[in-house]
């Protein structure tokens, strides 16, 4: 890729990508807050990953800015990379301070971010992405990657390359964030467990509630029309089914599905943790409004929403629910 790439909002998946593409030898901005400059000023980034390796990038070789117009001034692409609480705001900044012909490429979970830079950014070529593995901010500058698979870029959009990303490009990204939207409906339920992924996934009752989250985004997916894109050779419909079975055949199948560490847990989770906004709204909200739209039920995820909107308003973290408490209210 020719010319200089900002990465808009470095935060996990930002400094991650970001740091992989200056890594490669790109040109690379990372537009952060404050803290997070301070944070890489005193001690660069370290990269690591599931995979066993570990990258270190010396502040020296970091180009961050607080400054919106100093970063965004000679952008050639932008990638966005904040919660999607934050993507107008963004898209509000790019549309001052980018020049008109720099591409933007939304990295974010849910299924309207992308349609909302459009809408902010008229005539600007803006695409969507989907970032299918989970990175963890440690703290000191350190990201680390914990579970596998590609970052999925929309057909057309400027071609990337960075080491130890797999970047695919794939001409269906409803589709893609459709299959996304199905994954992240975990998000919820792993931030409320207060477990790891592995923990939480371990155990019957929490894929029992997962499965009857992805049945209730499956059928409005459905009466959409949409056929939601799987990361894996498993089609994402079959995957309620799958969390369904007794332990030892979902342990037995699973070894051959995504790869996740042992300290890896949603990004929900962490937004609960350092008291931040979560994305609720995009992922069980989404599923929410689409379904009362079309006039079918989704009490599971209604009831995931919920909690997760208390645990917000408690600001005191997971709140380590035992998965009994979100099942079906005894009348
Ligand atoms: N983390 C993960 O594992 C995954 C995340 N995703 C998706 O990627 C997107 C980003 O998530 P994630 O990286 O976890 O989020 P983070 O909150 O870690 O990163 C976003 C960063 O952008 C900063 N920011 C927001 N507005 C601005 C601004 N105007 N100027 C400069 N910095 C700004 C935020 O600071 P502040 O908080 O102070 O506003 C924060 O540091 C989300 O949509 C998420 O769902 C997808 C797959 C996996
Ligand atoms: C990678 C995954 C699915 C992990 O839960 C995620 O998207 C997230 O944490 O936001």
């Amino acid at each position: 890729m020719s010319g200089r790439i900002v990465i808009a909002g470095a935060g996990s998946i930002g400094c991650f990508v970001g740091g992989l593409l200056a890594l490669g030898g790109e040109e690379v901005v990372l537009l952060a807050r404050p803290r997070m400059a301070g944070e890489i000023a005193a001690h660069g980034l370290t990269l690591t990953s599931f995979e066993g390796w570990s990258e270190t990038l010396g502040a020296s070789r970091l180009h961050v800015e607080t400054d919106p117009a100093a970063a965004l001034a000679h952008a050639a692409l932008v990638l966005v990379t904040v919660k999607s609480g934050a993507t107008e705001e963004m898209a509000a900044l790019i549309a001052a301070h980018a020049p008109a012909g720099a591409a933007v490429i939304s990295l974010q979970n849910g299924l309207n971010n992308a349609a909302l830079l459009r809408t902010a950014l008229p005539g600007r070529p803006v695409f969507a992405g989907m970032v299918s593995f989970n990175v963890l901010h440690e703290g000191q500058g350190r990201f680390h990657r914990g579970t596998s698979g590609p970052l999925v870029i929309e057909a057309g959009a400027p071609p990337l390359v960075a080491p130890h990303l797999d970047i695919l490009a794939h001409p269906d990204m409803a589709a893609v964030l459709a299959g996304k939207l199905v994954y992240n409906l975990n998000n919820g339920l792993n931030a409320l467990s207060g477990l790891t992924l592995r923990q939480q996934l371990a155990d019957r009752r929490w894929r029992l509630l997962l499965a009857a989250a992805q049945d209730e985004a499956l059928a409005v997916l459905r009466a959409e029309g949409i056929q939601p894109w799987s990361l894996g050779k498993v089609p994402v419909t079959r995957f309620p089914r799958i969390l369904r079975l007794p332990n030892f055949l979902f342990r037995l199948l699973s070894r051959r599905g995504v790869r996740i560490d042992a300290s890896a847990r949603s990004s929900m989770w962490e937004d609960l943790e350092r008291r931040r906004p979560t994305e609720i709204d995009e992922l069980q909200g989404a599923v929410i409004a689409r379904a009362a739209a079309l006039g079918l039920p989704a009490p599971v995820n209604r009831r995931i929403a919920d909690a997760i909107r208390a645990a917000e308003a408690a600001a005191a973290g997971s709140p380590r629910l035992d998965p009994d408490a979100l099942r079906r209210p005894r009348s």
